[in-house]
């Protein structure tokens, strides 16, 4: 046979040797971060369970500051540490700006209409100069307003349990859903709040499902009848809730441009600023490049309402509810920031905006509470083309997790990072949360980072201050701080496991006697 010829033979040989040295080669040439081996086909999906930001850190001390995993087809790489974080999020940024979507966040953002799931590119740029300037900045004064507002009431309603058990975490959660609701749907709507927080729930649950369709997608077919279904509920029913919103702002405009009397004439949420930039619904959601002035759709609008819900809610009251805990914790620390409230506001008057710049500890509590607990622990993120950190490969499409959480307990970074220890800011060389200081990013850093940042911290600060400013606080049943439980649990955030209780007694002077609030 041909095939036995000897030369022949000889060549084939040759090739062979020459097509594995190749591979080897290429193979070498795209070396992913070390990392745990995988089963083939599935890859390391057997280890899901570790994949919180604490299993993560775990894994990060056996296979180093920058990892790699793989999930069915998903390639998956882990950042643990200052100094990857900064090549992540600063050298290569624009590599690494694009964001991660499963099955249901596709779906349930209307195909990313939205800002934070948006890919890196023109159209997120342009819904994030609308959010920056036109939802969050410092001008829009409305949001800011609702701070206020909603702080005052929270005030109020703990001055009416004095001497009873409070349940601080759903305090300040229904506290922070008042605030994001009212600034996004106006006061007037408020009575269809617990509709809207089942479908923000439900929302949640779908996010965080795991679907096998999003690592093995020809098995997406198990389950998918009964997950689309539910995927599908669950949009309508915002469609349902947030149209009936728009059209209520509508009609409110046609009025005022007849030259009608409307209701809080004065007042406009981030619906009316939205509708500013809406165009007929039946233009599709694409978005041309060469758009001066971008162009929304509902869908648009519902997408981005979404993202403002739920970045601001849960993070906000995550960090309030943790600060409140690690005070009732360290009984000496909540002393500090009492003595300094005494000294700025005095005992008459509960906390206004313009005390926050003269309260230095109270802003140092509040950081020390974001570094040892960020309200999201792990900066999602997704390769938007191949990529090479430190020698290894990083191909397009992989999922990128900088575990900010890890990275804020750093033990090269930071002295003691277990220990609860606000005074570590007062040096003037301490990190800050703004973005360049990669040992400590809570906000994230570079394009993607929090654009909701000022806002969020006002709310922190604000309902801190006042908590700790307007009643003493101690923990029920005679617990002692040792005894507080400080586990927390894991989704996109991390809020703590068993909400906060604590006994507040008044601290002022004189409440008013009609409604117990804080004299003014
Ligand atoms: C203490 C409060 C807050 C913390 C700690 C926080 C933290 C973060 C983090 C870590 C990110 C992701 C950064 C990254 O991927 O690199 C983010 C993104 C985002 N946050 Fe916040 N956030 C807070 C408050 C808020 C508030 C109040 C809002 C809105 C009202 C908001 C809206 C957003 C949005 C829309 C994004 C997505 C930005 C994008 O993808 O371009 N956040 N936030």
């Amino acid at each position: 046979m041909e095939f036995l010829n000897p030369l022949s033979l000889f060549f084939f040989v040759l090739s062979l040797l020459l097509f594995v040295l190749f591979l080897r080669r290429l193979h070498r040439k795209l070396r992913y971060p070390p990392g745990p081996t995988g089963l083939p086909i599935i890859g390391n999906m057997l280890m899901m369970d570790q994949l919180t930001h604490r299993g993560l850190a775990r894994l990060a001390t056996i296979y180093g500051g920058l990892f790699h995993l793989r999930l069915g087809v998903l390639h998956m790489v882990v950042v643990s540490t200052p100094d990857m974080a900064r090549e992540f999020l600063q050298v290569q940024d624009v590599a690494f700006a694009n964001r991660p979507a499963n099955v249901a966040i596709s779906y349930l953002t209307y195909d990313r209409a939205d800002m934070a799931f948006a890919n890196y590119g023109p159209f997120w740029r342009q819904m994030r100069k609308i959010c920056v300037i036109k939802l969050f900045s410092r001008r829009r004064a409305e949001s800011w307003a609702s701070v206020r507002d909603e702080v005052d009431t929270l005030v109020e309603i703990v001055s009416r349990k004095i001497q009873q058990p409070v349940n601080i975490g759903d305090l300040v959660f229904s506290l922070t859903r008042n605030i994001t609701y009212k600034a996004a749907f106006g006061s007037s709507s408020h009575e269809g709040q617990d509709e809207f927080v089942k479908i923000l729930q439900e929302f949640s649950k779908l996010f965080g499902a795991f679907n096998i369709a999003d690592f093995l997608p020809w098995l997406g077919w198990i389950h998918a009848r009964e997950f689309n279904e539910r995927l599908a509920k669950a949009r309508r029913d915002l469609d349902v809730f947030i149209d009936s919103i728009i059209d209520e702002h509508l009609e409110k405009k046609m009025k005022k441009l007849k030259g009608e009397k409307v209701d809080d004439e004065e007042d406009t949420d981030m619906v009316d600023e939205l509708m500013a930039f809406l165009v007929d619904d039946s233009s599709s959601n694409e978005f041309d490049d060469s758009q001066s002035v971008l162009k929304l759709t509902r869908d648009h609008i519902k997408a981005l309402i979404m993202d403002v819900m739920f970045g601001g809610t849960e993070t906000v009251a995550s960090v309030i509810e943790w600060a409140m805990a690690e005070l009732m914790k360290n009984p000496e620390e909540l002393n500090k920031v009492q003595q300094e409230l005494t000294l700025v506001v005095g005992l008459d008057r509960n906390v206004h905006e313009s005390d926050l710049e003269n309260l230095p500890y109270l802003k140092f509590v509040v950081k020390e509470t974001l570094r040892l607990h960020p309200p999201i622990p792990l900066l999602l993120h997704e390769t938007a083309v191949d990529s090479s950190v430190s020698g290894y490969f990083i191909p397009t499409g992989s999922r990128v997790w900088i575990n900010a959480w890890a990275i804020g307990r750093d033990r090269t970074a930071w002295k003691e990072p277990d220990r609860f220890w606000p005074g570590r800011f007062q040096n003037d060389a301490a990190p800050d949360f703004k973005g360049s200081d990669f040992e400590f990013i809570p906000f994230g850093s570079g394009r993607r980072s929090c654009p909701g940042m000022q806002l969020g911290l006002y709310a922190c600060e604000m309902a801190v201050a006042n908590l700790v400013h307007c009643f003493s606080w101690e923990l029920p049943g005679g617990m002692t701080a040792d005894e507080l439980d400080m586990n927390d649990s894991f989704g996109l955030t991390a809020p703590r496991a068993i909400r906060l209780v604590a006994v507040p007694s008044l601290r002022l002077n004189s409440p008013k006697e009609e409604t117990g609030k804080c004299i003014e």
